[in-house]
């Protein structure tokens, strides 16, 4: 029988030990900043963790722009795509999406199936991921041909993929969050756990959060399927500003790197660490963390 390495998909996450597939079942829940806080959070867990981010979400891109990267190039070597380094050249923290290759960022991707079913084998089997301990992919909303094109092109390092699914609280979500379940017992894919995000909003003035959307059916669903309930996180104004207006890596940012200041991500780290949501997200690492740790020694 063909060893996973045999295939250019086994050999590229050769040296990849864990890698994490972020979903929803609903559009808008906050997969991408989930999928964001995730690696920012691994990244910080010691200082020598190495975290891929890979953004699958073809028709809506959204890493590059939470990560302030957006417009930045792709490097071509004779090896394969470099993936854009966040934290410069620490070069702790790789992402790669097809943000990257459009020529403006208001481009959109119109392809048919096929078309995105080679560009998700070429990110898993062209891009210098090299050594990582959790390689994080941000997946469009629902179960499509990302999601199967994902699945398919890594059945050879099929025991290192777990799932993490995000939703709101809102029944509609929950429903759709429920189909995104179904994929992952049809294909086999354990499920770390359930995120609940926009769980209620934190008022800016007194911290007070109240429940806008009805409450705990991300925890509920999670104890009628026997999945562990990761945690909730609240619409954090904070959080929103801090992602949606990440600075861009433009001039200026080069220029405060050149003079030897914070990679624009470390700024980003210490801003986000400043957040209401980041104790909580903490937690949620610290569980995915658990959840990983619990499968290794079962193996
Ligand atoms: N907990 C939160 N508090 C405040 N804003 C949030 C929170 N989570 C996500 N957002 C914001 O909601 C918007 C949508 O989030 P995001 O892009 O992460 O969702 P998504 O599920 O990836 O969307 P899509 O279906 O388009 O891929 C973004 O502007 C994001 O910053
Ligand atoms: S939660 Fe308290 S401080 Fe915040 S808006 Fe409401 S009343 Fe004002």
């Amino acid at each position: 029988m063909a060893s996973p390495e045999d295939t250019p998909v086994g050999r590229r996450l050769q040296l990849v030990k864990h890698i994490i597939i972020v979903c929803s079942g609903k559009g808008g829940v906050g997969k991408s900043s989930v999928s964001t806080q995730l690696a920012l959070c691994l990244r910080a867990t010691s200082p020598t963790a190495r975290v891929g981010i890979l953004d699958v979400d073809l028709t809506g891109p959204s890493i590059p722009r939470m990560l302030g990267l957006d417009s930045h190039p792709v490097h071509q070597s004779s090896d394969g795509w470099v993936p854009v380094y966040a934290d410069g050249s620490e070069a702790r923290l790789s992402c790669m999406s097809v943000g990257f290759l459009l020529k403006r960022k208001e481009d959109s991707v119109v392809w048919r199936g096929p078309k995105k079913n080679a560009m998700i084998r070429q990110f898993l089997s062209d891009v210098r991921w090299g050594e990582l301990d959790y390689l994080v992919i941000d997946t469009p909303p629902g179960t499509s041909d990302e999601h199967l094109s994902l699945v398919e092109h890594m059945a050879p390092v099929r025991s290192r993929i777990s799932a993490v699914i995000v939703t709101t609280p809102q029944a509609v979500a929950l429903l759709d969050a429920m189909k995104c379940l179904s994929f992952t017992r049809a294909t086999s894919i354990p499920v770390l756990g359930l995120v609940e995000n926009m769980s209620g909003y934190v008022c800016p003035c007194c911290g007070e959060i109240t429940n806008v959307f009805s409450t705990e059916g991300g925890e509920e669903m999670a104890r009628r399927e026997g999945l562990q309930f990761l945690g909730s996180l609240p619409v954090d104004t904070e959080l929103v500003s801090l992602l949606d207006a990440a600075e861009p890596d433009d001039q200026a940012s080069n220029a405060v790197l050149a003079e030897g200041g914070s990679p624009h991500s470390f700024r980003l780290l210490e801003l986000y660490e400043k957040t209401s949501t980041a104790p909580l997200f903490r937690a949620i690492v610290e569980r995915i963390m658990n959840g990983l740790s619990a499968a290794e020694s079962r193996e």
